[in-house]
């Protein structure tokens, strides 16, 4: 069994179904494949070596696979462990293989599992600390082994200060070689095991904060992508730098912070151990404990309120070079940069100001804490050694005493550091709980309507749309489109008509009123369902950073490059794979720079051809278009709806117009006419 292939084709399979392997996971995966018996069923091991891998859900055995089961694993006699995609015309299953490329399978004669999704945790909570506690929860076990260590390694810490105790007031008055022999090398093993102790604690504390980091990342992002576009954040700044934010929460629960939280009771053991040692002695470190700690807590509050002004700024400073970034070409064009800087300097000076202050109130109570810390010392040994002179105490006490003190205040010395970082991720904290308190399509998942088949009937009913909360973009009493309809949305410049083509297409949800598809409210329909069911281009056609393919297969199984060429044929965006020596593995950079409007149209058309949605919205589709592209796009079309999808477009081009049967005009936000197309253009000219 080549099973060496499992492991890459597990990973490829989760990232279809938007989960991940954690890199960490790697070796736990390949210790199951090496585990497998020779009689084990295949089933098993796959679901063991998915386990391993801390993926959610366990795939199943598919007797027959239909197309909704697709993407599932399979295992076939000739090509080895595939993913089949999509299902060919003659039966067969279109798959990627293991070795890479398509390949055709027969299901009867593979093994085939299902690929399970990522199991979604509906979002009834809006606290991401919550999120975060249940994330750490799961490795509870984890961390109690590591208070387990903690505990060892500081009872281990001892050992020096007993064995000094020891040398000074038994082996040298005594001349008790053997017994130094002996202690030393106790003395020697107990530091050895302390620092393998150390070292292991760390390096599993490591790699589950890096487990829990990325399943956090996940779970945050996940949610950032599911959040609903009429609720989206204005600023691409500041939505980023709440995402971000998860990464100082991710400093705090860094094993330095963890191990320094663990430490500070400690202190207390320590101070019970001079007293057990030195006795009265012991009241040194315990004043001194409790002044560090006071003068630590009477800079928290300034330390928390600088933090929060700071991270504001930060999220201010993050979109503004977010947005001078992208906009950078108009920016120049326009010989704005200064204007830019401007506000890039107001910024920072503002900045500066907080950043001086936090620096000051977190830097100062270390210096504190570090000057106590040295009093401390100073302390002990003054009266200490006044107990010695009363023979009160050993001059071995009060050498074992004075080492153990030093470990006593230490930890309080990285307080201020540590409070910093917390104050940075509890405002990061609170920008991620924004995040989730706005409307999910997560959280609808739960209670989505999952209908078998569409007719692609689309109906609206007192809506009303608004961007800014206050006036209205859209208001719409009335409007029926019948399936297979093709209806053209005319109008001027800001009239609705990009609105009313995002409200059909349900990624918007009107404040008031409905749109309904095949008499279903299109807001409960699954996100997953409507996707696949329609089709819509926007007017901006964004592209990602990857290449050609990816951008033209984005979320759709992957059928070929033939049948991607053959659309391209199609949609004029042939031409920019032929003059290409990479074809479709042609780079696109971030944002799609360096890909014409019409290219980029003709990219999102080619996917519309590969989709075969039953509803079709187009925003300005041939905008960017010559004549003759646009011409070879108008019999694409018509083939389209020639097999019956519904067809809803915005035009400003007189091309299109032969393709519908029905005008929509817009005006001011509202539906001015609608009729039969001639009909309807008869009635403007007359007006004209
Ligand atoms: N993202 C947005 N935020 C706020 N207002 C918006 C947004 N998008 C559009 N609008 C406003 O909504 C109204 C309708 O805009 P829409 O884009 O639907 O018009 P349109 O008819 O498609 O215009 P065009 O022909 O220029 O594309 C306009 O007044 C516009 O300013």
């Amino acid at each position: 069994m080549s099973d060496s292939t499992l492991i890459p084709i597990i990973e490829h399979s989760a990232m279809l179904v938007g989960q991940a392997v954690p890199r960490a996971c790697l070796n736990d995966m390949a210790k199951e494949i090496d585990r497998a018996g020779e009689q084990e069923e295949l089933a098993s091991l796959v679901q063991r070596v998915w386990k391993a891998g801390r993926l959610d859900g366990l795939p199943k055995p598919l007797e027959n696979p239909d197309a909704p089961d697709c993407p599932f694993l399979a295992r076939d006699p000739q090509h080895g462990w595939c993913v089949a995609v999509s299902r060919n015309p003659d039966g067969s299953w279109l798959a990627q293989a293991s070795a890479g490329g398509k390949v055709s399978i027969d299901a009867a004669a593979a093994q085939c599992l299902s690929i399970p999704a990522r199991e979604v945790v509906a979002g009834s909570t809006t606290r991401s600390l919550d999120v975060i506690w249940q994330t750490v929860g799961k490795y509870r076990s984890v961390f109690a082994e590591a208070l387990l260590a903690t505990f060892l390694i500081n009872f281990l810490a001892i050992a020096t200060s007993i064995y000094s105790l020891q040398v000074y007031d038994r082996v040298i008055p005594h001349n008790g070689y053997q017994t130094l022999f002996v202690l030393t090398a106790g003395v020697v093993l107990a530091t050895l095991f302390n620092v393998v102790l150390t070292q292991v604690r760390g390096t599993i504390l490591d790699k589950t904060s890096t487990l829990i980091d990325q399943e956090l990342s996940e779970w945050f992002f996940e949610r950032a992508l599911g959040i609903h576009l009429s609720f989206r954040p204005k600023s691409v700044g500041t939505l980023s730098s709440q995402i971000k934010g998860l990464e100082l929460v991710r400093g705090v629960m860094s094993s330095a912070s963890l191990f320094l939280l663990a430490d500070i009771p400690f202190a207390f053991f320590f101070i019970y151990i001079i007293y057990l040692i030195g006795g009265l002695v012991a009241v040194v470190p315990l004043i001194f404990f409790f002044i560090s700690a006071l003068s630590g807590i009477l800079f928290l509050w300034k330390i928390k309120k600088y933090t929060q002004l700071n991270q504001g700024q930060s999220n201010r400073k993050v979109g503004l070079l977010v947005e001078s970034i992208d906009s950078i070409e108009m920016v120049k064009a326009n010989g704005a940069e200064f204007e830019l800087q401007s506000r890039w300097n107001a910024l920072g000076n503002e900045a500066a100001e907080v950043d001086d202050k936090l620096k000051r109130y977190s830097v100062l109570p270390g210096n504190i804490v570090s000057f106590l810390s040295q009093m401390a010392y100073v302390a002990l040994v003054c009266f200490g050694a006044y107990l010695v002179t009363l023979h009160q105490m050993t001059m071995g006490a009060l050498i074992a005493c004075s080492i153990i003190s030093g470990r006593i205040l230490s930890p309080l010395g990285q307080l201020p550091g540590f409070m910093m970082r917390w104050g940075h991720a509890k405002s990061a904290i609170q920008g991620l709980d924004q995040l989730l308190s706005l409307p999910n399509e997560l959280d609808d998942r739960a209670h989505a309507l999952i209908p078998g088949h569409l007719e692609g009937q689309l109906r609206v009913e007192q809506a009303v749309f608004r961007y800014d909360r206050e006036i209205s973009a859209l208001e719409v009493a009335n409007l029926d489109i019948r399936p297979g309809e093709r209806v053209g949305i005319i109008g001027s410049i800001g009239s609705g008509k990009s609105t009313l083509l995002k409200l059909a297409s349900g990624l918007y949800r009107p404040a008031a009123g409905r749109v309904l598809l095949d008499g279903m409210d299109i807001s409960l329909i699954s996100p997953r369902v409507l996707r696949q069911a329609i089709f819509y281009l926007p007017q901006d056609i964004h592209l990602m950073s990857g290449t050609l393919r990816d951008n033209v297969l984005q979320g759709l199984p992957d059928p070929g490059d033939e049948a991607i060429l053959e659309a391209a044929k199609k949609t004029g965006l042939f031409e920019l794979v032929r003059q290409h020596p990479k074809g479709l593995a042609l780079p696109i950079s971030e944002g799609g720079r360096g890909i014409s409007g019409g290219q980029r149209q003709a990219i999102g058309l080619t996917r519309m051809l590969l989709a075969k949605p039953q509803i079709i919205l187009l925003d300005e589709p041939t905008a960017s278009m010559d004549a003759g592209t646009e011409a070879l796009l108008v019999a694409t079309l018509k083939e389209v709806v020639s097999q019956g999808a519904t067809l809803l477009v915005a035009t400003h081009k007189s091309a299109l117009l032969p393709l519908l049967d029905r005008l929509l005009v817009m005006k001011g936000g509202k539906l001015y006419m609608d009729g039969p197309r001639d009909a309807v253009l008869s009635r403007l000219s007359g007006q004209g």
